[in-house]
Parts: structure tokens; sequence; C-alpha cells
């Protein structure tokens, strides 16, 4: 690497250099104008924090547990489509990454490695969840969730946001189409081949007639615990747990949906009033500092997720840069908490904002 990164913004950087414009856009760009892209990220800074003082803080701990497993900190690592093109450590050097760190990597249905190949390629021990995509052809779907059932994968994490790709401008102008080598085992069964597929294209594939019936279906004939990821309103949190689910992601996907949809650090607080302690509420959108994660925790969330900023690691030093950004997050995670005065992650409760 040619610089030390001493922040998640170097790693970023560092990634923007190594990467070529086309794949770097896909990766880095949102949808429309970017203002909920850009809004993701600032948002977090205006819920301000107020510490206590004269608190014991020789002994911080960020451990915690999410749906019930132990976990070095309230930060897992969420689903990212591609990562062999971000480096060739791809999906099971970020779930090796995940693992050493201590924490869930979720992978991604349109992932250049197969869930086998993840299981087989990290820990067998860690917990790792797998994201899911309804695409049109159901038994593709159905394929890769029993593969990952069987490989050991403790969650899945449905995915509702994206009945279509977002008008994503940066790939627009960049003409991003998947490269020749990089394959993607989902998109290969349902259309014989990756290669050349652009987002807009792969989001063909999705069965835009997903529905909440097929929700409660799928959480009832699930042997996994099931998360939904993308729930934006309150009411459709309290319709998703209605239904079964184990865990609530508020997510706007990173900007790369809706454009003008509100940051995620203000969507969450009226989803936990909603949910009202029936189900884990997780978010992800613009999570870059120790601090971020201690105002998600206060607005209620059980822990976070970051995607681009552990995709930056693993394109600056593939498994070793992914690990450093997530050891790095736990470092200023624990930092905060000293300086807010909380010595146990269960400590950052909502009268620590100001
Ligand atoms: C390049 C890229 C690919 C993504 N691929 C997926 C995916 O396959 N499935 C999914 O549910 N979300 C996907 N997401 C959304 C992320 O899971 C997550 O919601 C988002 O990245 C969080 O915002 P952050 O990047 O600011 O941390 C993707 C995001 C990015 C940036
Ligand atoms: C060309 C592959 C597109 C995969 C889409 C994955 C995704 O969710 C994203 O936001 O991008």
């Amino acid at each position: 690497m040619p610089i030390d990164p001493c922040c998640l913004a170097d790693y970023e950087a560092l990634a923007q250099e190594l990467l070529d414009a086309g794949p770097h856009g896909y990766f880095a760009g949102g949808a429309g104008d970017e203002r909920t892209l850009r809004a993701n990220v600032a948002a977090w800074g205006e819920h301000r924090l107020l510490p206590r003082v004269l608190v014991d803080v020789h002994d911080v701990s960020t451990a915690t547990t999410v749906l019930g497993t132990p976990v070095s900190m309230p930060v897992l690592v969420a689903p990212v489509a591609l990562q062999k093109m971000a480096h060739p450590d791809g999906e099971a050097g970020m779930a090796r990454a995940a693992a050493a760190a201590g924490t869930i990597m979720t992978l991604s249905t349109i992932a250049t490695s197969t869930p086998s190949e993840v299981a087989t390629g990290a820990p067998a021990d860690a917990p790792r969840w797998f994201q899911v995509y309804v695409l049109s052809d159901r038994g593709v779907t159905r394929t890769l969730v029993e593969e990952a059932e069987a490989c050991g994968f403790t969650a899945l994490v449905l995915t509702v946001d994206a009945p279509r790709a977002g008008r994503r401008e940066c790939d627009l102008r960049t003409g991003f189409a998947v490269p020749e080598g990089i394959d993607m085992p989902a998109v290969t069964s349902a259309t014989g081949g990756s290669a050349g597929i652009t987002p807009a294209g792969f989001f063909s594939l999705m069965d835009t007639t997903l529905s909440w019936d097929d929700l409660e279906t799928f959480v009832a004939d699930s042997p996994l615990p099931v998360l939904v990821k993308g729930i934006h309103h309150p009411a459709d949190a309290r319709k998703a747990v209605e239904r079964g689910v184990a865990g609530v992601v508020v997510s706007n996907h990173g900007g790369r949906q809706l454009d003008n949809v509100p940051a995620t650090a203000d969507m969450l607080g009226p989803v936990v009033d909603a949910v009202a302690g029936a189900a884990e509420i997780l978010v992800d959108g613009g999570i870059r500092r120790g601090t971020d994660v201690c105002a998600a925790l206060a607005l209620g969330a059980r822990a976070v997720l970051v995607g681009r900023p552990a995709l930056w690691g693993l394109t600056a030093g593939g498994e070793a840069g992914a690990l450093q950004v997530l050891k790095l997050l736990q470092a200023e995670l624990e930092l905060a908490m000293t300086l807010l005065g909380c010595a146990r992650v269960e400590d950052i409760t909502a009268d620590r904002l100001a």
C-alpha cells in the first residue's frame, strides 16, 4: 500500500487509485444525483454524542451478540457483489477477514464465489450469513439458499429494495459491464454466463412479483433465521416482524436504489420505535467512523453493517486490507466508547445523544 492509511477515507482514496473507472464507479456510485449516497454519510455526523464522565472505562469491550451470536463488535460486513473484481482474494478473503476480526460476513447472491467455496475458504466455525435475491427463476435462488444452508451459513438476509436497478449514472457514463474472467455463479446459472452483464441487466432477472405473502412463506419454510434488508418505512418494519423475521436491516442499499430517500441515520429511530423490541434492528449506509457506530446504537440499532469500507480494504490489500479496515473500525469504536463513558455496548443508550 502506497500510504499508511489511518482512517476509512484513506482506504477509499487508495481503492480509487487502484481501480479502473468502470469498476470504481460501480462500487462507489449511487443512484441519480447521489443525494442519498452523500446524505447517508453526512447524517451520522448530525447525531451528536453526549459523553458522561467519571465512568470507569479502564476495561472497555466492544463485544456483543447479534441474533444470539457472539461477535467482537457490533459491526458486520454487508453483502457486496463482485468482490473478485476488487481483489483476487474475493469473497473468501473477505470471509477470512471477518472471521479474524470476530464478526459476521454476509455473502451476496451476486458473489464471485459460491457459498461452498466461501465455506471451505474460511474458518469452518465462523458465523456467516447469506443474502438472498429472489430471481424470476426461483429454482436458481432455491439451489443457492440450500447450498448456503448445507454449508453452515447461520442466517438468511432477504433483500427487498431492488426489484430493478436504481439509476446508476456512473455505470451509464463508463458503460460498466462485468469484465471477462469474472464469474458470478448465480448469474451464470440463470443466464449461461456473466461476462458483459450490466447492473440493470442483472436486476432484470429479479422476480418483481415478490410480495408480503412470499416473505411469510420464505420465513415459515426457512430452517434459518431470516432478516429482511432494505426496510425504509416503519409500517413495513412492523409488517415484516408480523411475518416472523428475526431481524430488520434499515437500509437504502448504500444510496444505490431510489435517490432522495432519507439517510439511514434518519430512518432508524422510527423503525426502532415501530418494532418495539420484537426483532433486532440493524442498519447500514454511510457508517465510516466508530462514532457513527455509537450513534446507530444510541438510536436503537443492535449492530451496523459496512459495505464499501470493507470493500475498499479488500481492494487495497486483499484479506489483510479488509481485516485492517475492520480492526480500525473496532479501535475507533473502542476509543469512542471510552470517551463517551460507555464500558459496554449496552451502555450506549439514547441518553448519549445530544
Ligand atoms: C458495490 C456494491 C454492491 C452491493 N451489492 C449488494 C448485493 O449484492 N446485495 C445486497 O443486498 N446489497 C448490496 N449492496 C448494498 C450493501 O449491502 C449495503 O446496503 C450498502 O453498501 C451500505 O452502504 P455503505 O456502502 O455506505 O456501507 C451493495 C453495495 C455496493 C456498494
Ligand atoms: C452486474 C452485477 C450487478 C450486481 C448487483 C448487486 C447489487 O445489489 C448492487 O447494488 O450493485
